[in-house]
């Protein structure tokens, strides 16, 4: 074979060198002609022609990672300072303060835009158009399958609005128990861009008396609805101290947003916009001073060029499959931390054959999630916690703080939730006639504590490419691998008892324990002195790569008990002034 086509080779040269001294096609065609002296052996050479040049195009695309390939449309007349992929929680911060610093930011977003007032408003059928829809692969020991957002807004649009602050131990496990690994960076860090984001954001709700340090909030605590009133009433007879915790959800009218008319579907999206989202707050700001987002746009390889060691720019799909370059100085990654390790996993290049600013191996592992359980009690009268927001009127903080007598390391925080009713019938599992009729008659009695319990690292929960699931694009999914540790699964059944005993001291007549899982994900780029176990540095800078970050919930190192997001805002918030910094002594 090899023979044959340096034949091929050597002939096809002669022939050119021919029809160059010659000068004329129609020689040169008449000539190759006659030389091949029966059809056949002419239709032979064409044929291995074609499929010479039909390998070499194959493996052009193999190498660059996706199947349809269109026109690449250089789309930028100017140039661009800062690339921010994903229009999330950290995203819409970045942009927007970014932008304040006098950066021209492009945002691209996978997901489309809505019009909250229009496309969210009152139905339970709006989350599923608000959550990540694409396949994703779950496997491992225990499954873990933590939701998340999709759309201009990213995933405060479905989300919650719990917005806790860590506390100091969270970011020192292992020097304060010898578990998980400490941060680079501490609470004090973090300390003035918590009260930042709280003010700039929009937070409701009391610290309580657990918090990392006494502090208060911009807006008065929501007042509990009737559930939350009992829940609360039992968490005290049972000797715990409940509390109104911080929410993202106006309590009164704030920076131009209403307050709460208490509808309960936050997670389907709000339409009032009295929850905050990124699309409502930093991204609508942003959007204003002059940030470009393009929607619907999926960014599949960040472009990096060897001899500069920098990355130039990223590519991506629009919804017709259309490829597209954007350049800029700086690119900045939001995607989520099952996304963001995906990203940096298909752009691995010559330089980077594991994954772009993988030179440690580390991108995609120590995948963190919560282990939760929701326990129901069920009440002789209506009590109707399906009113007001879903997650978090009350908060039981009593057994955050570690306990050396405890049997596991680490802690748990309760939250009174309820869920929608479609979502409360899908759970009548093998019900059927009376049983499923009591049930469901059952729900304006049912309220819920959910029990949110800190889940350690592991080098072996990850987030791969999968070698056969591919997306409607062509491109390979996130694969998470997972299995909680022993202390996971005690502190997170800590949980589960302290809220069923918490639930019969609020008097339930019936205690019945929910699904158990993981929510939230974290930790997959996780930040770190040492660049040979960790992907970028405290200012979420790529420890490979400079002109690179991360600021997303990726690079937590540990997950502490508490929901992430205002945390992760707090590190990305930081990184923009290390940015704004760096550059001004023309560092970048
Ligand atoms: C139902 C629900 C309730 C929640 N409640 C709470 C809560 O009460 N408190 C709390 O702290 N947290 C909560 N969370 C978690 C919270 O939403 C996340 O922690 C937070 O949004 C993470 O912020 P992020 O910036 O890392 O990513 P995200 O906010 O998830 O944003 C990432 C964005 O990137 C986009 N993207 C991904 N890949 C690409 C790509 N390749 N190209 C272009 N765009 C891409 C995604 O579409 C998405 O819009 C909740 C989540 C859900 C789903």
């Amino acid at each position: 074979m090899i023979k044959m086509m340096i034949m091929l080779f050597n002939y096809i040269t002669i022939r050119m060198f021919e029809f160059i001294q010659k000068n004329s096609l129609g020689w040169q065609v008449g000539r190759l002609f006659a030389h091949l002296e029966t059809p056949p052996l002419l239709i032979i050479v064409l044929l291995l022609i074609i499929w010479f040049f039909t390998q070499i195009f194959q493996a052009f695309l193999l190498a660059n990672n996706f199947k349809k390939r269109s026109v690449l449309s250089k789309m930028q007349s100017q140039p661009i300072d800062v690339i921010v992929v994903g229009s999330g929680a950290c995203g819409g911060l970045v942009a927007k303060e970014l932008s304040d610093h006098g950066f021209s930011v492009i945002m691209i977003e996978s997901g489309k835009r809505f019009q909250p007032s229009v496309d969210l408003s009152n139905s339970e059928a709006n989350s599923g158009k608000i959550q990540w829809t694409e396949p994703r692969v779950y496997t491992g020991k225990h499954q873990v399958i933590p939701k998340s957002g999709m759309g201009v807004g990213g995933g405060t649009l479905p989300w919650l609005g719990l917005m806790p602050r860590f506390h100091q131990a969270d970011f020192k496990t292992y020097s304060s128990e010898g578990v998980g690994e400490d941060w680079p960076l501490t609470y004090d860090d973090l300390a003035p861009y918590y009260l930042k984001i709280e003010r700039d954001f929009g937070v409701a709700g009391d610290c309580g008396p657990f918090s990392p340090e006494s502090y208060s909030l911009p807006m008065p605590a929501h007042r509990m609805s009737w559930h939350a009133q009992v829940l609360a009433e039992g968490a005290r007879k049972a000797g715990a101290h409940p509390f109104v915790p911080p929410t993202a959800i106006n309590s009164v009218e704030y920076d131009g947003r209403p307050a709460c008319i208490y509808c309960g579907w936050c997670g389907s999206g709000c339409p009032t916009g009295a929850k905050a989202t990124s699309q409502g707050t930093y991204l609508a700001k942003a959007e204003a001073a002059g940030v470009q987002v393009i929607s619907e746009a999926f960014v599949h390889r960040v472009n990096y060029d060897p001899s500069a060691g920098r990355v130039t720019g990223v590519a991506y799909l629009d919804s017709a499959g259309k490829e597209h370059e954007v350049s800029a100085r700086l690119v900045i990654l939001t995607a989520h931390a099952m996304e963001t390790p995906r990203l940096l996993l298909l752009s691995a290049c010559p330089t980077f054959p594991d994954g772009l600013a993988n030179s440690s191996g580390t991108v995609g592992k120590y995948l963190l999630s919560h282990p939760t359980w929701q326990v129901f009690g069920t009440f002789d009268e209506p009590i109707n916690a399906y009113k007001g927001f879903q997650m978090g009127q009350v908060m039981v903080q009593d057994y955050y703080k570690p306990n050396p007598r405890n049997d596991y390391a680490r802690g748990f925080v309760l939250l009174s939730y309820m869920m929608t009713p479609v979502t409360y019938a899908n759970l009548s599992g093998d019900f059927v006639g009376a049983d499923f009729k009591q049930f469901l008659s059952d729900y304006s009695h049912t309220a819920a504590w959910w029990a949110h319990a800190e889940g350690l690292p592991s080098e072996t929960n990850t987030v791969t490419l999968d070698p056969q699931v591919k997306d409607h694009r062509g491109i390979p999914v996130a694969r998470l691998t997972t299995e909680w540790l022993d202390n996971d699964i005690k502190v997170a059944a800590a949980g589960r008892d302290k809220a069923a005993e918490l639930m019969e001291a609020s008097g339930a007549r019936k205690v019945r324990v929910g699904l158990n899982y993981g929510a939230h994900a974290m930790g997959t780029c996780r930040m770190g002195n040492n660049p040979a176990s960790s992907v970028v540095n405290e200012y979420c800078q790529s420890h490979d790569i400079k002109n690179l970050f991360i600021c997303d919930t990726s690079v937590f190192v540990t997950g502490s008990g508490l929901n992430p997001t205002l945390t992760a805002m707090a590190i990305a918030s930081r990184a923009v002034d290390y940015i704004a910094t760096i550059s001004q002594q023309g560092e970048l």
